[in-house]
């Protein structure tokens, strides 16, 4: 069979700005997706994820600032391409699938469109719906399949039209969560199939973390930090992101001086210990990201613990995530991963903390 595959298109967002009914919703925006890439746009409700998207299709014209696919020119300075000739594939929360259509021509009609002569059409929504393990149900309406299958369909249809960038908005949306798991699969899969960019909008940051080349993260209109999961987790530029993703615990701290052997020297709560840090980092008062992983309980008065007290512990199958505050920090709470049952609530406790992330600049 021949490979009707578009080639994937890389993406270049510059300096980006849409103001919608008085409020600047994207904020000189700038970002390049790679030929290929799965980029997730992750944000909170509202921070501007759909806004971009549509920009990106050509639902919607920037204020200025301008949008490349490769070297061509798409949105901005003059330029408007419409959506339909921006060899787009898109999968909506809502399916957007044609009520009165069968399954198979949901995924044939833009193949129609397209002037793929008939053969060609009926040969790629066989194939599309055989991806997506719908094949049995080609016949049916789109009222007379789950959310999940709904969701499936969308994507073969995406699937048929093999085209060079996908764009994805919240597509898990409105499925529970055990359909959820296995449409995400569908996704690694319909990506490993078509080769294609892909542009993925969510608010939840596993899915992000289980999908992304690369996650940019959105805060008020404006990219808080792009790169890969492990660098967003490991190293978060600012304390939004470091909250946002993965769940990190804000501290303040001191930083006491430049790195030594063991890592940045750092005073916490009264503690010395060694931290991560960004290379040029100030001295002085800072903040630190801790994981629950970084923190353990130890018998109370351990050496280079801090003095803390035991709180309220739930089980979660391979650990339980135990609270514990700390008068020293002002008697904050923090939570961690304990592997045997948990002291007693109000027991005293020694903690150590094994790691952290000083986050960059001083906040
Ligand atoms: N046509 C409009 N007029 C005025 N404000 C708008 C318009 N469209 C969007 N907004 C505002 O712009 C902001 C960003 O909206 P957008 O839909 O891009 O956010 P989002 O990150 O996709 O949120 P969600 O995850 O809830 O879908 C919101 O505060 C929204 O109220």
């Amino acid at each position: 069979m021949t490979d009707f595959r578009a080639p994937p298109v890389s993406v270049t967002i510059d300096r980006l700005t849409r103001r919608l009914g008085g409020v600047t919703v994207l904020d000189n925006l700038s970002l390049s997706i790679a030929r290929g890439e799965f980029m997730v746009i992750l944000g909170e409700s509202g921070c501007g994820k759909t806004t971009l998207l549509r920009q990106i299709a050509g639902f919607d014209a920037p204020d200025s600032g301008t949008i490349h696919f490769g070297e061509r020119l798409m949105s901005g300075a003059g330029a408007t391409v419409p959506p339909e000739k921006r060899n787009l594939g898109i999968v909506f929360q809502s399916y957007a699938l044609w009520p009165h259509l069968s399954v198979a021509e949901n995924v044939r009609f833009g193949l129609e469109l397209a002037g793929l002569p008939t053969q060609a059409q009926e040969a790629r929504v066989a194939q599309a719906l055989a991806q997506v393990g719908l094949s049995g149900l080609a016949g049916r309406k789109p009222s007379d399949l789950s959310g999940g299958q709904r969701q499936r369909v969308a994507l073969a249809r995406c699937l048929a039209k093999a085209p060079g960038l996908v764009l994805l908005d919240e597509p898990l949306a409105n499925l529970d969560p055990a359909l959820r798991q296995s449409v995400r699969q569908e996704f690694v899969a319909m990506r490993r199939a078509l080769g294609s960019t892909f542009l993925y909008v969510t608010h939840d940051q596993s899915e992000a973390l289980a999908l992304a080349d690369r996650i940019a993260v959105l805060h008020q209109g404006r990219l808080a930090q792009c790169g890969a999961p492990q660098t967003l987790y490991r190293t978060p530029a600012t304390a939004h992101v470091a909250r946002f993703v993965g769940d990190g615990m804000l501290v303040p701290a001191v930083l006491l001086g430049g790195k030594e052997a063991a890592g940045f020297p750092t005073e916490i709560g009264g503690l010395r210990v060694f931290l991560r840090a960004k290379t040029g980092q100030e001295p002085g008062v800072v903040t630190v990201c801790l994981r629950a992983h970084d923190l353990e309980i130890t018998p109370p008065g351990s050496p280079g613990t801090l003095a803390a007290v035991a709180g309220g512990a739930m089980y979660q199958g391979s650990h339980w995530r135990v609270s514990v505050s700390v008068p020293s920090l002002g008697d904050r709470w923090l939570e961690l991963e304990h592997r045997v049952p948990p002291p007693e609530p109000g027991s005293a406790i020694g903690l150590a903390i094994r790691d952290g992330w000083i986050i960059p600049g001083a906040e």
